[in-house]
């Protein structure tokens, strides 16, 4: 059985500035994430990695080619659907733990008591439910790093893209880390696609795709539905 596509690239590529200035970030590339996909994107520090990232979750526009979501509604739907865990946490100081995971979902208007069972549910998932009512400034990093991914989670997203999530925890904690999201995606049958340099998180996906100098490398050709 295919899985499902939940994202397809054609030929995508991003260009930033404009002249003599311009950046061509991502050049070309072509990739379909699946249902149930585990994709890491390794490549080196200025590869292109984030920037597909974003072209996946639809918060940058290519300046060619396409992105489509076959099998994700569209609009604040579409939204829900994508989870994205940028490299830093970025918590709100104000609120505490459980309302940062919240935060999302009061923007999307879900209304108790579902609002505070995704909540319960994502913190669970992460193990940090003791944490709920701790101000960010009382957790340590790798705690924080957790409530970014809960945060996410309480959308339960069914694409999970991770913008090098363990790039600034210690190996020990990144490995914490990947064991919480491989764990919650299990859960909630979603696909994940984690951008990485570390070697200990790539070994641990199914799927390798590298990028390098703008072009991503897949395993496999990818046969894009016309
Ligand atoms: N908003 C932007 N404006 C101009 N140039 C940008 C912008 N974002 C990224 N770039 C450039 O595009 C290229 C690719 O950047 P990108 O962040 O996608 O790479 P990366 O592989 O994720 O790097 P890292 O691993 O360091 O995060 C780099 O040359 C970067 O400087």
């Amino acid at each position: 059985m295919n899985p499902e596509s939940l994202v397809v690239c054609d030929d995508v590529a991003r260009t930033y500035g404009t002249g003599p200035a311009a950046v061509v970030a991502v050049h070309g590339s072509s990739c379909i994430v699946g249902s149930g996909a585990r994709i890491a994107i390794a490549g080196p520090s200025g590869s292109g990695k984030s920037t597909l990232l974003h072209l996946m979750a639809g918060l940058e526009r290519p300046t060619r080619g396409t992105v489509s979501w076959p099998a994700l509604g569209s609009g604040d739907e579409r939204a829900q659907d994508i989870g994205v865990v940028f490299q830093s946490p970025s918590l709100i100081p104000a609120l505490d733990v459980s309302e940062n995971t919240a935060l999302p979902l009061v923007i999307a208007g879900v209304a108790e008591p579902d609002r505070a069972q995704r909540v319960a549910e994502a913190l669970a998932l992460l193990g940090i439910d003791q944490l709920a009512g701790k101000l960010p400034e009382e957790i340590s990093g790798g705690q924080a790093q957790r409530v970014a991914v809960a945060r996410v989670l309480a959308q339960r997203p069914r694409l999970l893209l991770a913008d090098e999530p363990t790039g600034q925890l210690d190996r020990a904690a990144g490995q914490r880390l990947l064991d919480a999201l491989l764990d919650a995606t299990d859960h909630l049958a979603a696909a994940l696609v984690v951008t990485t340099h570390d070697k200990a998180v790539i070994e641990r996906l199914e799927t390798r795709w590298t990028m390098h100098e703008g072009r991503l490398h897949t395993t496999i050709a990818p046969a894009v539905p016309s």
